[in-house]
């Protein structure tokens, strides 16, 4: 069997990839995440996730990798993670009361074969007081996460409905996933 390594240094994902209970390896990718600014959504998060995963590969030519990348978009603009506490304000305060979608693109490389894909779930926040975007902010949640906040903490209270799949917001599909590598036939 090859091995497994995914290609990132978030704990989250992490977390969620152990959910395959095969053993892998995490590895971060160092890959800037820039992107053309007339790209569709779906066409960024596929492209980054592909750019982490083909960097990594790089380094472990005969492993399976997989990279992934979540953004937050709402009326076509794209939130990626704020820069400062500001920032983080002006993104909190535009999702306030609106729907939003949060989309999570994967990369799988292995050997010649690229296999990408994307999902996309729909996330409808309550209308949120201006003391508890301040009080949000001031927890430090908001910036290491695309669009301010984290749905799998104090974020959670945030949010009044959701439609697709919740582990796509936390930063990796994985029943998907799990899917997609059968299909490759890979660690069956
Ligand atoms: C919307 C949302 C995003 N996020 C996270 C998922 C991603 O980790 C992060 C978006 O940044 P990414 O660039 O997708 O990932 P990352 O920098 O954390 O990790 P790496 O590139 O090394 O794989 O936002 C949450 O944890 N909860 C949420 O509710």
């Amino acid at each position: 069997m090859p091995d497994l390594i995914l290609a990132s240094g978030s704990p989250r994902r992490k977390e969620l990839l152990a959910k395959l209970q095969i053993p892998f390896t995490s590895v971060a990718s160092n890959e800037n995440e820039d992107f053309q600014p007339n790209a569709l959504p779906h066409e960024v998060v596929v492209e980054l996730a592909l750019r982490k995963a083909k960097s990594v590969s790089k380094d472990y030519p005969d492993a399976v990798i997989i990279g992934a990348d979540t953004i937050v978009v709402l009326e076509q603009d794209i939130l990626g993670k704020p820069v400062n506490r500001e920032h983080a304000k002006q993104m909190l305060e535009r999702l306030s009361g609106r729907t939003h979608a949060v989309l999570t693109g994967v990369a799988i490389v292995f050997e010649e074969r690229i296999h990408c894909f994307y999902e996309k779930t729909d996330v409808t926040f309550w209308k949120l007081t201006p003391h508890e975007i301040e009080h949000y902010l001031t927890s430090g949640e908001s910036f290491d996460k695309a669009g301010a906040y984290g749905i799998q903490g104090l974020g959670s209270l945030f949010v009044q409905s959701i439609q697709g799949d919740y582990f796509s917001v936390v930063g990796l599909p994985i029943s998907r996933l799990n899917r997609e590598l059968n299909k490759m036939m890979l660690f069956k």
